[in-house]
């Protein structure tokens, strides 16, 4: 029998905002491969606990293991160079650079542990990362704006182009926080589809997402956090018809 490999672990995590208990018992297991959801209505604490996973915030109690390692107390680039990366809801980018560069910097950075532009050791180096930071662009449908400035992107392709910085990375887990947030229904839709495409090859997922249209595409798993405690966990249709989900957070949106 195969045991599913369980790559993140959060374990009985709690956090506490002076008297407000923003997260409360928090026990979650994100297994290897899959893509796993974590929705709940305004305030429930979804992004302080995805702060938590990136080392961003201490929980109060608790710790987070990655791969058997435990994360809580790293640094959020040490958490980085773990394996995991995380796209976030306002693009981090260098606007005064071109798309091409942006994706070559995480790719580079991550060989010399910091950002040493000015050495950039061999051309023979620089050259490979060129040419996996261009299949990483084609990959996100952005090739033909490689050497365009960052910052005159659409707000649908800086999160496409920071997507291709995360996945140059290699990450073993990729963290998304509302991937679609402000985006056409068509670039919605070619967002699910690249992440469909990724997840296609293995990479482990997590995404916090408002949408539901957006969520009952993607994910294999889903818990739903209502005012900081996991109140449902399972597949799609098993959130879909529990009724503390559905007066919680759902009400008539996924019909
Ligand atoms: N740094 C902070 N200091 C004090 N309270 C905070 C802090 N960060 C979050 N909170 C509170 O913790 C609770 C959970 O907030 P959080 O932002 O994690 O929710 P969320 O589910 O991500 O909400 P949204 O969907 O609106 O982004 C809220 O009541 C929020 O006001």
């Amino acid at each position: 029998m195969s045991v599913a490999n369980v790559v993140l672990h959060v374990a009985d995590v709690h956090k506490r905002f002076g008297g407000l208990h923003a997260l409360a018992d928090i026990d979650l297991e994100v297994e290897e491969g899959q893509t796993h959801a974590i929705i709940g209505p305004n305030g429930a604490g979804k992004s302080t606990l995805l702060n938590v996973i990136i080392g961003k915030l201490a929980p109060t109690s608790g710790q987070v293991v990655f791969d058997g390692t435990v994360l809580t107390g790293r640094k959020p680039y040490q958490i980085n160079q773990l394996g995991i990366a995380r796209v976030f809801q306002t693009p981090e980018i260098f606007a005064d650079l071109s798309v091409l560069h942006n994706v070559m910097i995480p790719a580079l950075a991550k060989r010399d542990g910091a950002f040493k532009l000015n050495m950039m050791g061999s051309l023979a180096y620089e050259k490979k990362i060129r040419e996996e930071a261009e299949h990483m662009l084609e990959d996100v449908g952005m090739l033909s704006s490689r050497e365009d400035h960052a910052g005159s992107l659409s707000r649908g392709d800086k999160r496409r182009m920071e997507l291709a910085m995360c996945l140059i990375q290699h990450p073993r887990l990729l963290l998304l926080d509302e991937p679609t947030a402000g985006m056409s229904r068509h670039d919605t839709n070619t967002t699910i589809e690249l992440l469909k495409k990724i997840k296609s090859r293995g990479m482990t997922k997590v995404i916090i997402e408002h949408d539901m249209h957006v969520v009952f595409s993607l994910a294999d798993k889903i818990s739903v956090l209502a005012q900081g405690r996991i109140i449902a966990d399972g597949t799609p249709d098993q959130v879909r018809g529990n009724p503390k989900v559905q007066e919680a957070y759902l009400g008539g949106e996924t019909e």
